[in-house]
Formats: structure tokens, C-alpha cells, sequence
């Protein structure tokens, strides 16, 4: 059993911390906010973002970051993603030497277009890092329902020894060594989701849904594949997996903030939807790499408010008709 801190005491970071102590874990969580980190010390639940959920008594919160950080094995990363690269920075000063840091946030940094595990590594070079991503809804997970997701790291067997120990209870970690595919799938699959959810706001059908579905991740496998990730990794449960999970279910906030806008409802206030912040910056990479992704590039022009919902629909089925690859 392991010394785990936890940076983020949201929706992800308490579902996790609350599956890891579970396990026999010595689990610490970092929050910004005093009121939720008392909740779950005296209340053990944290209803801000998990509702009624009860977490186990034995996970402590705190807002001291150098006292959570102060003896930890391994760190993970939970919040936002635009965010990652200024908690490592806080980071720094604390991180016990030679510790394991696990990048969790889906997204892509909209300043620069760097990956999660990027971020980390500018800011805290020496350690070893590693990424986690898959289908996992917090909501599920701190219920203690299955869930299968996927660890990397660039050296394999550390992925391995990593996700074996994490694993535990109803969470089961596969391992990878294909760190930039795994954060492509996470990443891609919220834009995506926001675009199937704007179609089903806008009421045009389950068959337009699956074409988009489908499109989508045609994008996601050519993008992601440009950018350096193994088709096979695009498959699997961090690609593929997190796609039909996020693209198919209004527990998601991409898919719900998609259903949200397709509707011409105000989306002021909506949970995080990580895929507003990812898609300028995902279509700049596109453009890079000189890879057309019209479903990511008509999601961008929506969420941008250069286009409505059906002058979307209308863009996408009026493209020439071509191949299909
Ligand atoms: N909720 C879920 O089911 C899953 C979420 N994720 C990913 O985990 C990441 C975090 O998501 P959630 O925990 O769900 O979000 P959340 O919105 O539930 O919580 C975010 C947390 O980060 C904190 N935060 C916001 N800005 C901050 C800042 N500048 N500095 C420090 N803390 C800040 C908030 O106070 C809050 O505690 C996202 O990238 C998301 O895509 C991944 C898998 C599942
Ligand atoms: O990443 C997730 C599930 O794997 C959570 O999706 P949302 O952020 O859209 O709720």
C-alpha cells in the first residue's frame, strides 16, 4: 500500500481519492476550498460535486498543498487542464524527490498546445510521470461501480507496477507506454461529445448522432495518430472507449453542454466541459498537421458562436462526398 496525494478536490480528484483509500491507500487531497475540504473530513461526502455519495472516513483534505505533498509515493494531477501547469508550478517547492506524477485532466493547454504529461514535465523534470484516462464517470467511480481505465508511462514496466498497485476494488487499470495517445483519446473524445450533443439538442436523430460518432473518431484516430499516438491506443478504452462512453450518456458535461447549446439554451453556469477549452487549440493542431477534421472544426465554429446548430448541420452534410477512410 502506498502514500497517494491527490491535487484537486473536485468531481475526479474525490472519486479517486475516495476509490484509492478504499483499497487501503494512505490517501491525502489538496483543495482550494476550506468549507469542501471540512466537509469531507467531518461529512464525508463533498455534495458540491458528488452529491449524496459517502466517502470512506479515512481520506483527509486539506488546503496546505506542502503538507499533502509532504511524504507522497505518487501524485496525481485533478484539475482542470488548463490549470495542470499552475498547480505544478505550486508543486515544485513540495514534491518529495524521486515521486511518481500522474497527469489525470483531459485536455490540451490552449496557450501553447501542450499535453497534460508535457505541462508536468516543464515544470517538475526529474519524475517519473505517468497518465490516466478512460471511461470513468467520478460518479461512477466513487459509487464503487466497475470501471476499466488505462495508466501510461514511457517505460512500461513502471506502468505496469503502477497500475497494478492502483488497481483494487471496482477500479482495473490497464497499463500502456503510449503516454501522447492515451491523453490524444481523453482529450479529443470532449470535443466530440459537445459536437454529438449539439445534434441531440437539436433534435436531428440517433442516425445523425452515430454518423457523428463515427466521423469524430475517424478525426480523432488521423489527428491523433499525426500527433504520435499508436492506432491500436485510439481503440482502446482511452480513445474508443471513452468516446462511446462521453458521446452517449447526459451524465457527461461535454455531451450535456453540446445537448445545452444544440437546444439555444444559456449554458452560464454548466459544470466543466473540458472539450470548450481543448477545441480552438485541438483544430490549430489540425491545421498543423494539415489533418481535416470537419466534425472538431464545425464543433469549434459553434462553440464559438460563428454558427448555429443547423447551419452546422447543414456545413457537414453539404461537404463533397468522397471515400470513406
Ligand atoms: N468528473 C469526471 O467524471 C472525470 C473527470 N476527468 C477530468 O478530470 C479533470 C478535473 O475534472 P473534475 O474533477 O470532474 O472537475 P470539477 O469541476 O468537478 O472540479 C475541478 C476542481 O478543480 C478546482 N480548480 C478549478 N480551478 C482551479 C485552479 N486554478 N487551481 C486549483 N484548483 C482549481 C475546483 O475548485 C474543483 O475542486 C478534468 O480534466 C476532467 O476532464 C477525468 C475523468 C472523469
Ligand atoms: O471523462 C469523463 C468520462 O470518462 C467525464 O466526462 P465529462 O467531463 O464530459 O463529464
Amino acid at each position: 500500500m502506498s502514500r497517494i496525494s491527490i491535487l484537486g478536490a473536485g468531481a475526479w480528484g474525490t472519486a479517486l481519492a475516495a476509490a484509492f483509500t478504499l483499497q487501503g491507500h494512505t490517501v491525502r487531497l489538496w483543495g482550494r476550498s476550506s468549507e469542501i475540504c471540512d466537509e469531507i473530513n467531518r461529512h464525508h461526502t463533498n455534495r458540491a460535486y458528488l452529491d449524496t455519495a459517502s466517502l470512506p472516513e479515512g481520506l483527509s483534505a486539506s488546503t496546505d498543498m506542502s503538507a499533502v505533498l509532504s511524504d507522497a509515493e505518487t501524485v496525481l494531477f485533478v484539475s482542470p487542464a488548463q490549470t495542470t501547469a499552475e498547480i505544478a508550478a505550486r508543486a515544485v517547492q513540495s514534491l518529495p524527490p524521486g515521486a511518481t506524477v500522474v497527469a489525470c485532466a483531459k485536455g490540451i493547454d490552449n496557450q501553447t498546445g501542450r499535453m497534460q504529461s508535457e505541462l508536468i514535465a516543464d515544470h517538475l523534470p526529474g519524475h517519473p510521470i505517468g497518465v490516466l484516462s478512460g471511461p470513468s464517470f467520478a460518479a461512477d467511480v466513487v459509487r464503487g461501480l466497475p470501471t476499466a481505465v488505462t495508466l501510461a508511462m514511457a517505460d512500461l514496466d513502471l506502468a505496469q507496477a503502477l497500475a497494478q498497485s492502483l488497481s483494487g476494488g471496482a477500479v482495473r487499470i490497464y497499463a500502456s507506454d503510449d503516454v501522447i495517445g492515451v491523453q490524444i483519446g481523453g482529450s479529443l473524445k470532449n470535443v466530440m461529445a459537445i459536437a454529438v450533443g449539439i445534434c441531440r439538442g437539436g433534435r436531428m436523430g440517433a442516425s445523425a448522432e452515430a454518423a457523428l460518432v463515427t466521423r469524430g473518431y475517424a478525426e480523432l484516430v488521423r489527428l491523433g495518430v499525426a500527433m504520435g499516438a499508436r492506432p491500436e491506443t485510439l481503440m482502446g478504452l482511452s480513445g474508443l472507449g471513452d468516446l462511446v462512453l462521453t458521446c452517449s450518456s447526459e451524465l457527461s458535461r461535454n455531451f450535456a453542454y453540446g445537448v445545452a447549446v444544440g437546444s439555444g439554451r444559456d449554458v452560464t453556469g454548466l459544470k466543466l466541459a473540458e472539450g470548450v477549452h481543448t477545441v480552438a487549440i485541438a483544430n490549430t493542431l489540425a491545421a498543423q498537421h494539415q489533418i481535416v477534421c470537419p466534425v472538431m472544426q464545425t464543433a469549434g465554429e459553434v462553440l464559438a458562436g460563428r454558427m448555429s446548430a443547423d447551419e452546422a448541420r447543414i456545413a457537414l452534410m453539404s461537404r463533397p462526398l468522397r471515400v470513406e477512410d
